[in-house]
This record gives C-alpha cells, structure tokens and sequence, in this order.
C-alpha cells in the first residue's frame, strides 16, 4: 500500500486551445476535469496500473464535495480529513504544440486544528504502507516545516518521498527522506544556482544528499530523469508525443515507486510512465498499455557536458 498526502488538493480544469493570445476571448476547443494536486496524482497513477493507493487530503466546501466525487471514480481509499475552506480550482491552457500556461490558486487557509486532524490522519493511517509520499504546495495558515515534521515522525514506520518547493522542499531534506523529486526550477531554486548541464544536475543532487535527503530523483522534462544515490547517478529518458505535461512529474514518481523505489531499474519505471502521461490529454494517469509502449533509454554512462532545461 501507497500513501499519498495532498495537503493543498485541487479541481484540475484543463482547457485546450487553438493559440493563447492574452487579453484576448478563446473559444475553448476541449475541457477536461481531473482530481488534482500532486498527491492525488500519484494515487491515480498508481491505482490504474493495479497497486494499492490511499490518498489522505483536506477537502472542504462544495468544491470538496465535488474533488471526492471526482475521485470516487478511482479506485482510491480516500481518506478526507473536513475543512472549513473551500478546495481550490487549477487552470492549464494548453496549446496544440502542448505549451502549457498554468494557474494555481493558493488554496484555502488551514487552521491549526485542520492541520493537526491532516497530520493525525496520515499517522494514523500508515500500519500497512510501505510508502509514504508528500507532495505538492502547503496552503496557507501550513508553516514550511510541515512534511519535514511528518518525515521525522515516520521515521521507521514507512519510506516517505517528497515532491514540494521552495523553503518545504529545503526543510523536508534536512529531515532525511528516502527520496526528494525536484524538477529542474525546484533543483536550481534549492541550491541558489542556475544549472545548465547532467554534471550541474548531479552536483546539485549530491548537495541534496548533502543536506539528508537519501536519494534525489530529478525531473528533467523531455531530457527524463536523473537519479542520485549513495551507489550512483544514472540518466533515463523516452521519446514522447507531448500532449500536456500536467501532471508527468507525478506520473514518474509513481512509475519509480511502483519500479520498486530505489536505483536504476526504477528510474526506468518512472520514465516510462513519465513519458506515458505526458502523450496524454490534462493530468490523465497512464495506464499499462500507455506505460508499456514507452522506450526507455537507460544511459550506460552520463553525459556530464550535455545541456538541460533551455541549453538543452
Ligand atoms: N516532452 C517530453 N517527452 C518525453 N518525456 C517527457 C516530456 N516531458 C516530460 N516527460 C517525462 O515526464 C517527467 C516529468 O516531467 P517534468 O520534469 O516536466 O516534471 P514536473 O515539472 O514535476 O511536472 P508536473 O509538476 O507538471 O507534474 C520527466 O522526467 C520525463 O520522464
Ligand atoms: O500548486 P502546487 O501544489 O504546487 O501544484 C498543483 C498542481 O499544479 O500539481 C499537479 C501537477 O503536478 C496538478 O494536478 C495541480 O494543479
């Protein structure tokens, strides 16, 4: 069994359209509606390729009713913890050449004792998870140091991996996860540089390690992944069709869980389920077939001098 922690969920509205063109009507050309927010994401995923999931996430309003219908439709053990705030709508504008314009609501404000009930919720709810993973944003009225205080209290009773930015990503690795999954800007933003090549990437990772996170997975977009740990870096990728990129990075954290959580044979899961959602329309989760069809390049060696992000 699989946990996932969305502690700032969403309704994810996708809008596909011709060309963005600000200040000015679209004409939607299609919509689609998932369960959002990054935790969520990974239950989908993980659950549509046979494994257990349980998804724990404060939902409030009407707006909450609505997300726990949304994802009633998968099989999740949902486990939603009341809030008082309403759950928050996220909008991708999606183009044809799937360029991707995104906007993220902040989320409503938790109060102390909704925080204390998320947290009371995920420990109470870990006897048979194997994983724990922590992801996505912190809403307001959420200090920084939320999963890095949920890291330590798993300690020895789950692994926990993490997907979040800025000061929760820095404290969640100080507290010694088994597994941080940073994209490139989370990366670059956590150890204050820009970072332009596989040998900057890999640096950056062991700086994580550094820090107490024991494994670093990073996100690179259409160049894959990169995994860092204490026996190794490697570098995987596939060639994909791109639809929407909503939701790839959790799509790969779920494939490296899944992939069994540790060293290269994961990183290959994951990139192979990476590169499934992003030929997929919205934040829709890839399933076996997807998955399946996916070659992935696992790299005998690194190619330290080899450019990412807009270098590459
Ligand atoms: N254009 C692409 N072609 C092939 N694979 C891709 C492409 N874009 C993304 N991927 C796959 O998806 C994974 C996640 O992508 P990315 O680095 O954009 O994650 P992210 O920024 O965390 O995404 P999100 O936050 O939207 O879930 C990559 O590691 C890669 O395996
Ligand atoms: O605002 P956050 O919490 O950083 O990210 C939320 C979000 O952008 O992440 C998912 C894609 O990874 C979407 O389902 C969701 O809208």
């Amino acid at each position: 069994m699989f946990l996932t922690v969305t502690a700032n969920p969403s309704v994810d509205r996708t809008v596909e359209v011709p060309r963005l063109v600000r200040g000015e009507l679209h004409r939607a050309s299609a919509v689609h509606v998932h369960p959002g927010g990054k935790g969520i994401n990974v239950a989908r995923a993980l659950v549509r390729n046979g494994l257990d999931a349980r998804a724990v996430l404060p939902a409030g309003g009407p707006e909450g009713d609505h997300l726990i219908s949304l994802l009633n439709r998968y099989e999740i053990d949902v486990v939603r913890v009341p809030a008082s705030g309403p759950v928050r709508t996220n909008i991708s504008v999606i183009e044809p050449d799937a360029t991707v314009t995104k906007l993220n609501e902040a989320g409503a404000r938790l109060s102390a004792a909704e925080i204390a009930a998320l947290s009371k919720a995920v420990l109470g709810n870990v006897s048979d998870v194997s994983w724990v993973v922590l992801a996505g944003s912190l809403p307001p009225g959420v200090d920084a140091g939320f999963y890095a205080e949920l890291i330590r209290s798993l300690e020895g009773r789950a692994e926990v991996a993490v997907d979040t930015s800025g000061p929760a990503l820095l404290a969640a690795v100080k507290a010694g996860p088994a597994l941080v999954k940073p994209n490139l800007e989370e990366l670059e933003e956590a150890v204050g540089r820009p970072l332009a090549t596989m040998r900057e990437v890999v640096e950056a990772a062991r700086e994580l390690r550094g820090l107490g996170a024991r494994a670093v997975l990073a996100s690179l977009g259409g160049e894959g992944a990169v995994l860092v740990d204490g026996e190794g870096a490697w570098h995987a990728e596939a060639d994909a069709v791109a639809r929407s990129s909503v939701g790839a990075g959790d799509s790969l954290l779920a494939g490296f869980l899944a992939g069994g959580g540790h060293g290269p044979r994961a990183l290959e899961s994951g990139v192979a389920w990476g590169a499934a959602a992003v030929s997929l329309p919205g934040s829709t989760m890839p399933g076996p077939v997807e998955v399946g069809a996916a070659e992935v390049r696992l790299h005998p060696e690194l190619e330290p001098e080899r450019g990412v992000g807009a270098g590459a």
